[in-house]
């Protein structure tokens, strides 16, 4: 290799191998960027269900690449399902479905650390004549279970735990028996809302639809449940919401549509955040005119944090380009104002937090009890970490507090497996020479290509596909 070539290759950021230390890195510059992002981890897990529960073959592009979205392939290709990258490109997928009822003998199926893997992969291994075993990473057995497996008990599929542990988390085994009879379901849906979008996802192929009624008070995540019944419709299953807190899933056919899935508006989040944190301008293109996503809420959220956000709709298309521009002083020094009350955040958590900890006015994360469930009790983790930055947050069984205006000193910030610890980290160490993130690799789980793009985007390239 030639020294200019060699030279080239050590600038060329690495990903680090699971588990290595990563130096976050720190940027004084405003970062001024374009930044593709793949396709939403939601919406992937959601067309691969129904496609593989359709009735026709289907087409999916924009298919996000990852450990939470190659699970799903894995689980629903271990369930009957095919998938097949069109031109060996892994974004574009042709499913042939499960041939319903058809699949026997004794399977094992890895959900990872994925909710959407171990909440929804249960009620598609019902519609099986075959005896599923789920497991997952150790820190999956932390998760919340229950409800989605009380909902499918109610509709009188048959499941048991391992060693006669009461049936809440996994492992666990479903003994599929064709489909299931399905009718009314009553859980309390408060503690994640993908029990509730697990039970919506498979209805329709329940011999007597689903009538599902969430008894608790609070339903996290309510977009994501929107996600759902946005999707089913699309495949033409009919879901009444008569009150409330009732979803009615009519028992019919669910029907193939060839889908592009829209990019991850929550893994917009670090991208845009770094641009209020640098008093730069970052800009995501199609971004679409309407969507389910929370992510969309970035449009809210990062104005109460002092940023201006544009959008500039693509004419002839359903999607524009969104640009997230900082405030500065006239010194150049990047402002953060508090944003206040942000209720129900849910997955957004981690980077609004981020931001919260570099504001210089209050910050208050409100019903997000929840998160406890999540990956890592993230309402600890956050506080724990601010913790190693020097300053103490206040937190709530469902709230934290940032009070702002925050010194922050260099620490190593740990990643609890959980992807967006992980970004949190990075964030953080764009303004605080000498973070460290213990396990950068962990945002493999939605998005690979991470700590490159980031990279990047603190050494102040312009174009940049995360
Ligand atoms: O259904 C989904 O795709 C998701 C639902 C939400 O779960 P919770 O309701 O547990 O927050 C969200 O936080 C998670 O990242 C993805
Ligand atoms: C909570 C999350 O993931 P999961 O789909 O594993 O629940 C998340 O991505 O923030």
């Amino acid at each position: 290799m030639s020294p200019n070539l060699m030279k080239e290759a050590l600038l060329v950021p690495m990903t680090p191998a699971p588990g290595e230390a990563w130096p976050a890195p720190f940027t004084t510059q405003p970062v001024n960027a374009t930044v593709a992002l793949p396709g939403s981890k939601s919406l992937t897990n959601r067309h691969l269900v129904l496609a593989a529960l359709s009735q026709q073959p289907s087409r999916l592009s924009g298919v996000l690449v990852s450990r939470d979205t190659d699970l799903m392939i894995e689980a629903l290709t271990a369930l009957g399902a095919q998938f097949t990258p069109v031109d060996n490109d892994p974004t574009v997928l042709d499913v042939t479905p499960i041939s319903l009822g058809a699949t026997t003998g004794q399977i094992t199926i890895d959900a990872g650390l994925a909710g959407t893997v171990m909440r929804f992969i249960p009620g598609v291994a019902a519609t099986t004549n075959a005896t599923v075993l789920i497991d997952g990473d150790e820190q999956s057995y932390a998760r919340p279970m229950g409800p989605v497996i009380d909902g499918l008990l109610q509709a009188g599929v048959h499941i048991t735990a391992q060693d006669q542990e009461p049936i809440g988390r996994l492992p666990l085994t479903v003994h599929g028996q064709g489909s299931p009879a399905g009718g009314a379901v009553a859980i309390d849906s408060g503690g994640s809302s993908q029990f509730v979008s697990a039970l919506l996802l498979v209805g329709a192929t329940f011999t007597n639809g689903l009538d599902i009624r969430h008894t608790g008070e609070h339903t996290p995540s309510p977009e994501h449940i929107d996600m759902t019944v946005k999707v089913l419709e699309a495949a033409g299953v009919v879901v009444h919401t008569p009150e409330p807190n009732r979803w009615v899933v009519e028992p019919g056919p669910i029907t193939a549509v060839d889908t592009a899935v829209e990019p991850d508006l929550s893994n917009a989040g670090p991208y845009l955040a770094a641009a209020v944190i640098t008093g730069g301008a970052v800009t995501v293109p199609y971004w679409p005119l309407e969507t389910t996503q929370i992510g969309d809420r970035w449009r809210q959220i990062l104005p109460a944090f002092g940023a201006t956000v544009t959008f500039d709709p693509v004419p002839g298309t359903d999607y524009g380009n969104l640009t997230v521009s900082g405030t500065r002083t006239a010194a150049g020094r990047p402002v953060l104002t508090g944003a206040g009350e942000l209720e129900n955040l849910a997955e957004l958590t981690p980077t609004t937090a981020a931001l919260a900890l570099l504001a210089d006015g209050e910050t208050r994360l409100t019903k997000i009890g929840h998160l406890r469930g999540h990956e890592t009790d993230r309402l600890t983790a956050l506080r724990t970490e601010a913790q190693k930055l020097g300053v103490t947050i206040d937190e709530g069984p469902d709230y934290l507090t940032f009070s702002g205006g925050y010194e922050l000193h260099p620490a190593t910030l740990e990643s609890y497996a959980d992807h967006r610890m992980a970004t949190f980290g990075a964030l953080i160490g764009l303004a605080v020479d000498g973070t460290v993130v213990t396990d950068v690799a962990t945002t493999a789980k939605t998005m690979p290509d991470f700590p490159i793009a980031w990279a990047k985007l603190a050494a102040g390239e312009g174009r940049i596909r995360a």
